[in-house]
C-alpha cells in the first residue's frame, strides 16, 4: 500500500497547531527553514546516501565517508552554503567524520586560544580546508586527567623552536578523531618546560603530514587505533595514535611547525615564561565550548529514538482484539506510555536546555574577552553537569526506545543499534560523566562551605541563588569539605539533581515566553510536568526520606502523571511530527513516516547480502557434511 499514510489517523487525533510546534522545535522561522531545505537537499541526494553503511567492510566504510565528506564540500563551495547551512548539512549527513573535529575543536581552539597572529596565520588556512586539523589531547595512559598528560614540549632557546616528545608508550596520544588517516595538523597538548622548568600543559600547533604527499613528517608516527563498537556506527572516524620522537634527531621537530598558542601564557625569545593575569583554566576553553555543543546535540538524538519509537508503537499491535476486530496499538498499554512519554517529555526539556546553555556559554564569552572571569566557574560547572545529565539520559534512552520497539528494534533496519553505538561513546568523551558531575559536585561543595562565611561576601546567583534558601546546606557545610572523596557517590547525586533542577527549572521559564499557535503552549506545559513528575516519582524516595514530600504528595504525583499520559497520547504522533525529520535522516523502517512497516521490513530482509544466493557460501564444506554425518572426516 505504497502512498497511503498509515498513521493519518494518529495525525488527525492531534490537538495542536504542529507547524507551529515545528518553530518551537527549530527555534525560530528563520532556523526551520534553513533546517527543513537542508534536510530536504541531503536527502534527495543520492550522494549522501546512508543505508548500506552496517554491511561495509572498515576500508570500504572509511574510503566512503572520505567521498562523502568530499562531496559535501563541493556542494557547500558550489551553493556557496553559509556556515549556518553548511553546519545542517553536517547534520544531516549524519555520518561521524574527521570534518567533525577540524570544524567542532581545532578551529574553535584556535579561534579561542590562540594569539592575534596564530588566528591570522592558521585561520585562513583551516577554513578554506587547506588544511585538516584534529584535537589530540588525550593519551594512552591519561586521559581524565588532562595535568597528567606525558608529553613535552622543551622550548629551545638555540632555535626558539619547541621539542615535542612523547617519552613513554603511555605518552602516546590516542584517541583523537581525524588524527588517525586524515589530519595534517593537530592541536597537540603537552607540558611546557622552559630552562629546564616545567609550566603545566598548553596546546601546540603541530604540523604532522606533508601537504605534498600526505607522509607523517619526520619524527612522527600515526595511525588508526582500530574498530569500535559497532557496525559502520562510529567506525566512519579514524580515532588514532601518534608519537613525537625527538630523541636523537632535534632536526625532526625543527622540520615540523610548531606554535605554542600563548594566549594563556607567553615564552620570551630569551628563554622566560610569563603567566598571563588570565585564568589558567582557559586552556579547558575548547572542552566547555564542546560540551555546550554536545548538550544541544543530545535532544536531536534523542528525538530521532523517541519519534521513531513514538511512530511504530502506534503501527504495532498485539493483544486485546474484540469480536474479530483489531488488536491494540501498543502505544495504548499504560507501561508502553510510562516508559515513552517521559522520553518525549526529556527530548523537549533538552532541546530547551540546549538553547539555554548556548546563551550561557555567550555570555561567559562576552565577559571573558573583557576580562570578567567571574562567571567562568558557574558555566564550567553547567556545560559539565549538563553534558553528563543530557548524554547520559538520552543514550538510556535510546536503548530504552529500541526495548519498545520489541524484536524488530534490534535489526540494523530500525536505525536504533547504529544510533545507540554512535551516541554512546559521548557520555565518555568530552569528559568522562561521572568526572564531570564531580567537578559539579566540587563546585557546589565550594559554594556551600562559603555559605555565610564571614570572609565571603558573595551572594550565590544564577543557577546556585537557590543555595541560600536552603537552611540545612549552612549546617553541613564544615562535614562536607573535610569528607569529600569519602562522600564522592553521595555528592554525585547531589550533582545531578541540581543539574536536574536546571532543566527544570529552564524548561518552565520556556513556558513564561509567549509561545505562538493553537494549543502549542499547551502541549508543551503537559510535556513539562511528566518531566518534573516522572522525576519526582523515579526519586520518590529520596524526596520521601528527607521530608521533601509526603507519602500523600507522591500518591497524587503518581496520579497526575498517569492523567499526564493519557493527554499526551492523542498527540504523541504529531509531537513526534514537529521534529520535522526526513525519512533519510531518520534511517529507519520502523519510523517512516507513512508507517507502512512491514512491506518495508520484508523488502529490505531480502537485500541482504545473505540472500544474495539461496544456498549459502560454506555448505558444502561445513553444513553438507554436517547433516551427511560426515563431520569427522571433512577438513575444516
Ligand atoms: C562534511 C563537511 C562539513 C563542513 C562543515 C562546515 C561547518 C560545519 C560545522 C560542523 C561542526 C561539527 C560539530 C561537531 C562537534 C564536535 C564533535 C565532538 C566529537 C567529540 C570528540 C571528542 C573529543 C574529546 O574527547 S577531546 C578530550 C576531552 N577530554 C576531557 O574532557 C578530559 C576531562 N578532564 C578535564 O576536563 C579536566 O582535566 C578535569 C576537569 C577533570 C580536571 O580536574 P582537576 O584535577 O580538578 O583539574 P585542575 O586542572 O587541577 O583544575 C583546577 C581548577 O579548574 C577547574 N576547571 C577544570 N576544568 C575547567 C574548565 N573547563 N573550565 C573552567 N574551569 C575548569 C576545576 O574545577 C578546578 O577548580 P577549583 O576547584 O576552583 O580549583
Ligand atoms: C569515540 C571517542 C572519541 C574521542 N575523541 C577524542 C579526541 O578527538 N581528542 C582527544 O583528545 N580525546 C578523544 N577521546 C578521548 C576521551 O576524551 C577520553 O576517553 C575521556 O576524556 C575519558 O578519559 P579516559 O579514557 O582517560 O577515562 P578514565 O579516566 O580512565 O576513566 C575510566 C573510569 O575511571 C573513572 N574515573 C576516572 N577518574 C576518576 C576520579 N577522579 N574519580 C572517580 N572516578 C574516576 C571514570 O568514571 C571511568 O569509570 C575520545 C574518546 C572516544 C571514546
Amino acid at each position: 500500500m505504497e502512498g497511503v499514510d498509515h498513521l493519518a489517523h494518529e495525525r488527525n487525533k492531534s490537538e495542536f497547531d504542529v507547524d507551529a510546534m515545528k518553530i518551537v522545535w527549530a527555534g525560530s522561522p528563520h532556523a526551520f527553514d534553513v533546517s527543513d531545505r537542508i534536510s530536504k537537499l541531503v536527502a534527495s541526494d543520492p550522494g549522501f546516501r546512508k543505508d548500506n553503511r552496517s554491511t561495509l567492510s572498515r576500508k570500504e566504510l572509511f574510503k566512503n565517508t572520505l567521498r562523502k565528506a568530499a562531496y559535501a564540500w563541493k556542494t557547500i563551495v558550489d551553493l556557496r552554503l553559509s556556515e549556518e547551512e553548511a553546519a545542517k548539512l553536517r547534520f544531516y549527513v549524519d555520518e561521524p567524520a574527521f570534518t567533525d573535529l577540524h570544524w567542532g575543536m581545532f578551529i574553535p581552539a584556535i579561534k579561542g586560544q590562540g594569539t592575534e597572529e596564530q588566528q591570522q596565520k592558521w585561520l585562513p588556512l583551516a577554513y578554506k580546508m587547506q588544511i585538516i586539523g584534529c584535537y589530540a589531547q588525550t593519551e594512552l595512559g591519561h586521559g581524565s586527567n588532562v595535568q597528567g598528560l606525558e608529553t613535552t614540549a622543551t622550548f629551545d632557546s638555540q632555535t626558539d623552536e619547541f621539542i615535542i616528545h612523547s617519552p613513554t608508550l603511555t605518552s602516546s596520544k590516542w584517541w583523537p578523531g581525524g588524527l588517525g588517516k586524515v589530519a595534517t595538523h593537530a592541536i597537540a597538548y603537552a607540558r611546557l618546560i622552559v630552562g629546564g622548568r616545567e609550566h603545566g600543559v598548553h596546546g601546540f600547533i603541530v604540523q604532522l603530514r606533508s601537504l605534498e604527499d600526505h607522509s607523517p613528517l619526520l619524527g612522527i608516527t600515526v595511525g588508526d587505533i582500530g574498530m569500535k563498537f559497532g557496525n559502520g556506527a562510529y567506525n566512519t572516524m579514524d580515532n588514532g595514535v601518534l608519537q613525537f620522537d625527538h630523541v636523537l634527531d632535534v632536526y625532526s621537530i625543527a622540520f615540523a611547525s610548531i606554535a605554542v598558542m600563548l594566549w594563556v601564557s607567553q615564552v620570551t625569545c630569551e628563554g622566560k615564561y610569563k603567566q598571563s593575569d588570565v585564568p589558567r583554566q582557559l586552556v579547558y576553553g575548547t572542552m566547555v565550548y564542546v560540551r555546550q555543543t554536545i548538550v544541544a546535540d543530545a535532544s536531536c538524538a534523542l528525538s530521532r529514538a523517541v519519534c521513531i519509537a513514538t511512530r511504530y508503537s502506534a503501527v504495532r499491535r498485539q493483544f486485546g482484539s474484540q469480536n474479530g476486530g483489531p488488536e491494540t496499538q501498543v502505544i495504548d498499554y499504560k507501561t508502553q506510555q510510562s516508559r515513552l512519554f517521559p522520553l518525549l517529555a526529556s527530548a523537549y526539556a533538552f532541546r530547551f536546555i540546549g538553547e539555554w546553555l548556548k546563551w550561557l556559554y555567550a555570555d561567559v564569552t562576552q565577559r571573558l574577552q573583557a576580562n570578567d572571569f567571574s562567571t567562568l566557574p558557574e558555566a564550567h560547572a553547567c556545560t559539565a553537569g549538563l553534558k553528563s545529565l543530557t548524554t547520559t539520559a538520552t543514550a538510556d534512552g535510546i536503548e530504552e526506545c529500541r526495548k519498545l520497539c520489541g524484536g524488530h528494534g534490534y535489526l540494523c533496519s530500525s536505525g536504533l543499534p547504529e544510533l545507540f553505538a554512535v551516541y554512546v561513546p559521548a557520555c565518555t568523551y568530552e569528559g568522562d560523566n561521572t568526572v564531570l558531575l564531580l567537578q559539579v559536585a566540587r563546585f557546589l561543595m565550594k559554594t556551600v562551605s562559603q555559605l555565610g562565611s564571614r570572609l565571603s561576601s558573595k551572594k550565590p546567583v544564577g543557577t546556585i541563588a537557590y543555595m541560600t534558601r536552603v537552611e540545612h546546606l549552612m549546617q553541613c557545610r564544615c562535614g562536607v569539605q573535610r569528607g569529600f572523596a569519602e562522600l564522592s557517590a553521595d555528592l554525585v547525586e547531589a550533582a545531578v539533581a541540581h543539574c536536574q533542577l536546571i532543566v527544570v527549572s529552564k524548561f518552565i521559564e520556556k513556558l513564561q515566553q509567549e509561545i505562538p499557535g493553537k494549543g502549542v503552549k499547551q502541549q508543551l506545559e503537559v510535556l513539562c510536568n511528566i518531566y518534573a513528575l516522572f522525576l519526582l516519582h523515579k526519586h520518590q524516595g529520596d524526596f520521601l526520606s528527607t521530608g521533601c514530600i509526603t507519602p500523600k504528595h507522591a500518591a497524587l504525583a503518581n496520579d497526575e502523571l498517569r492523567s499526564l499520559y493519557s493527554q499526551v497520547r492523542p498527540n504523541a504522533i504529531a509531537l513526534v511530527d514537529a521534529f520535522n525529520y526526513t525519512d533519510h535522516y531518520l534511517g529507519s523502517i520502523l519510523g517512516c513516516y507513512d508507517g507502512n512497516v512491514y512491506p518495508k521490513l520484508y523488502e529490505a530482509a531480502w537485500k541482504d547480502p545473505l540472500n544474495e544466493s539461496v544456498v549459502p557460501d560454506g555448505y558444502h564444506l561445513y553444513i553438507r557434511p554436517l547433516l551427511k554425518q560426515e563431520i569427522r572426516t571433512a577438513r575444516l
